[in-house]
């Protein structure tokens, strides 16, 4: 973030209503900057800084102890920082008014055993202060698979059970950023679809998430945009489009010759094994490069057996990232 962002943010909190009142676009879901932690002479995160839009869906990624947890800790003031600043919803994260309206799971999660499921929601209804209506809150219980057990003291509940219950708690007050810290650690298939679901409607509603998960495809199923964070560090971030930009097509030709390679040339650089020929296109191909690379190739008198779109996968962007092998976008 640029300095003249973060005065934006800072003139929204101090000067308007952070609902966007005033005709002022509101202010992000998230907004932290400069975050430093350490524990001892551990540094757990170090310098970091970014921004979660309102209704956008950002994914934390990074090894184990990169300092991710560290970080949502010190977002939701759960954590002192011992230096940089955070906004939740423009407001300080220490402000009743933006912790009242920001949903979290934890990593490690513990709900009371003595309680009932409908019990625990109605309790965390209460600490919100929110009035959600018994249809809702039975809604909310449905909506994560427990709509059968919401009489049953969460003592007899299953981890992947009890981590449903947690996701009901981030969302039975109608937050307007819900922080799901390994949402999906716990839950069986059927569960981690339902949970994609779930992020996806709440990002139709405007609802921002931040989400740290290890399962890398549901992140690059879900997620806007990506931080990548190693040893307490901001290592790459942007849009999946930015991270995932070089795009590759592969095309298995007969008859190639000169003429041909340079047509494919013209596209973008390419390379060839045997009959299969891979050219990268650029990050702002506008869609028609390889249907006009095909009918020219066609035009050639080049047989097209076969053309295969080739993406990066997020995870290979993140091992590339992680063992420092490409310069971090
Ligand atoms: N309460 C604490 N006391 C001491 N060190 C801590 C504490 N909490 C975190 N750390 C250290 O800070 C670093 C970052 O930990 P953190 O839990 O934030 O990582 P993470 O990215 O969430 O890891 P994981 O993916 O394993 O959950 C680690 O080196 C960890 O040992």
């Amino acid at each position: 973030m640029t300095s003249a962002d973060a005065a934006t943010v800072r003139g929204v909190t101090s000067d308007a209503p952070a609902d966007g009142l005033g005709g002022l676009p509101p202010s992000p879901a998230v907004w932290c900057s400069g975050l430093r932690k350490r524990y001892g002479r551990r540094t757990a995160v170090d310098d970091v800084s970014f921004t979660v839009a309102r209704g956008e869906v950002l994914g934390l990624l990074g090894p184990n102890g990169a300092g991710k947890t560290s970080v949502i800790k010190m977002l939701l003031g759960l954590v002192r920082p011992d230096a940089g600043e955070v906004l939740l919803l423009g407001r300080r994260s220490s402000d009743p008014r933006s912790r009242a309206a920001v949903g979290y799971l934890p990593e490690l999660f513990r709900y009371q055993p003595w309680l009932t499921a409908a019990e625990v929601l109605d309790l965390h209804v209460k600490l919100a202060g929110a009035e959600v209506a018994p249809a809702e809150r039975r809604e909310c219980l449905a909506l994560v698979g427990l709509a059968a057990r919401a009489g049953d003291r969460v003592g007899g509940f299953s981890k992947g059970m009890q981590q449903r219950l947690g996701l009901a708690v981030a969302l039975v007050a109608r937050p307007e950023l819900v922080v799901l810290d390994e949402p999906t650690s716990a839950l069986d298939p059927i569960g981690r679809v339902d949970v994609r679901d779930i992020v996806l409607s709440l990002k139709s509603r405007g609802v921002a998430v931040l989400l740290n998960s290890h399962l890398i495809g549901e992140v690059e199923r879900v997620c806007d945009r990506v931080v990548i964070l190693d040893e307490g560090r901001v290592a790459a971030s942007g849009t999946l489009a930015e991270l995932l930009g070089q795009r590759e097509v592969r095309l298995r030709l007969a008859g190639s010759d000169a003429r041909a390679e340079d047509r494919m040339r013209a596209a973008g650089s390419m390379a060839r094994s045997g009959d299969w020929f891979t050219v990268q296109l650029s990050s702002d191909d506008d869609g028609v490069t390889v249907p006009d690379l095909v009918r020219d190739l066609v035009a050639l008198g080049v047989r097209v057996h076969a053309v295969e779109p080739v993406r990066i996968s997020l995870e290979e962007r993140l091992l590339a990232v992680l063992r420092h092998e490409e310069p971090a976008p």
